[in-house]
């Protein structure tokens, strides 16, 4: 080979990668480096082992039963999965419909405006995210609304990020963020003038236990609005795929049970709410909410070569290829979620802490 040639070969290959990293891009809303990725709170060389004992989870059903144990699961889970989610989808862990001609990031701006619309906020109040990750949802919340919003969370990395992008964000003075286990939160009763969750308490056990801890900590009068996970009416028990697509997604999310749209408002009237209004936000005419994953899914190939590189060069942990792996394949559960309509994960429901 003459030197003109190895020249040639040697700039295809370069011009390749960064077509293949960049121009795909880095990622699809930029803020997380693939180079950055970790296993949240659990040191590097932990990442794999604490894989493991996610999934013996669901090997051993019996202990996702046992409620005590599942914060501890959820709180693994989003050491595994918080960086990857940031890289993959930014610092909303959340869906929303799609809307035509907005991109998702206003997609998903206006479905968590219209969360707080919900709520009859006025500027200065004291509002609750329950459940709130990295805190998307919070900052656009808090810049909409201009109410105080205190998020919670189990998980400490998380608490950190939020910070992070609180100030970053020039919001840390309208938002603030505790770690703490939204089954006994340590709030002080009749402490908020609403409350939202987005999302998030598909994660408890018992949804009578969070809504009643939530109920607790309002103001008489105030309201909270929920998305929540749920099967729809066209989820039939008896129909093999239709289980399958439904454990596919408890496996890959970190869920102790998925639970029917008919038990929400049950559950909620149980604690004492009064429901104000109850609709699945993914119904037509919403556009298909499931439609981002499914245009991802080049850009998912894209990232599984990175970080099994990143993995192989020891700069990613090693473990971090099992978690991308998982999340893929949930990714595929959740979109048959979606094309079969048997799963919605944006089931609202707005409720009254009673005035008296
Ligand atoms: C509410 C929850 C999380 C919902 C979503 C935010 C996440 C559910 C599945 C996640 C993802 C799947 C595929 C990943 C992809 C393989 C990777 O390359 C980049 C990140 C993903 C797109 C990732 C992003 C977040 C989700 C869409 C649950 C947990 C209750
Ligand atoms: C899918 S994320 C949604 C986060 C946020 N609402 C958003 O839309 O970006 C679910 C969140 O619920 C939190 N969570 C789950 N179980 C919890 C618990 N028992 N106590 C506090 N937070 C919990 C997780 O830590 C995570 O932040």
């Amino acid at each position: 080979m003459d030197s003109l040639t190895v020249f040639c070969t040697g700039a295809l290959i370069a011009g390749g990668i960064f077509w293949f990293v960049c121009i795909l891009g880095p990622a699809e809303q930029k803020g997380k480096r693939a180079v950055d990725l970790s296993g949240g709170s659990i040191s590097a060389e932990k990442v794999e082992d604490n894989y493991k004992q996610y999934w013996s989870f669901f090997r051993r059903p019996k202990e996702i039963e046992t409620a005590e144990k599942v914060p501890d699961f959820v709180n693994t889970f989003y050491n595994l999965v918080t960086d990857i989610y940031e890289w993959g989808w930014g610092q909303s862990f959340h869906f929303s419909p799609s809307v035509p001609g907005k991109s998702h990031r206003d997609a998903t701006r206006l479905h968590e405006e219209r969360a707080v619309d919900l709520i009859d906020v006025n500027p200065g109040d004291r509002i609750l995210d329950v459940g709130c990750g990295v805190g998307g949802p919070m900052r656009a919340i808090a810049a909409h609304s201009r109410a105080k919003v205190v998020g919670i969370t189990i998980n400490e990395y998380q608490v950190n990020r939020a910070r992070l992008h609180n100030k970053k964000a020039g919001l840390d003075s309208l938002c603030e963020v505790v770690c703490g286990n939204f089954l006994q939160m340590p709030f002080a009763d009749d402490s908020f003038d609403g409350a939202y969750s987005i999302e998030a308490t598909c994660h408890a056990p018992k949804l009578e236990e969070v809504y009643s801890e939530i109920f607790r900590v309002l103001k008489p009068g105030a309201l909270y609005v929920s998305y929540e996970w749920v099967t729809t009416d066209k989820f039939k028990a008896e129909n093999q795929e239709h289980v399958e697509i439904i454990q596919g997604i408890e496996r890959g999310d970190a869920l102790p049970g998925l639970r029917s749209y008919t038990d929400i408002a049950e559950i909620a009237k149980k604690v004492g709410f009064e429901v104000v209004k109850e609709k699945d936000l993914a119904k037509p005419p919403a556009q298909p909410w499931w439609t981002r994953l499914k245009m991802g899914r080049v850009a998912y190939w894209r990232n599984h070569i990175l970080v099994t590189v990143l993995a192989a060069l020891g700069i990613a942990p090693k473990g971090t290829v099992d978690v991308h792996d998982m999340l893929f394949k949930t990714a595929d559960y959740l979109t048959k979620g979606g094309d079969t309509g048997i799963f919605t994960p944006m089931h609202m429901i707005l409720c009254r802490k009673p005035s008296s």
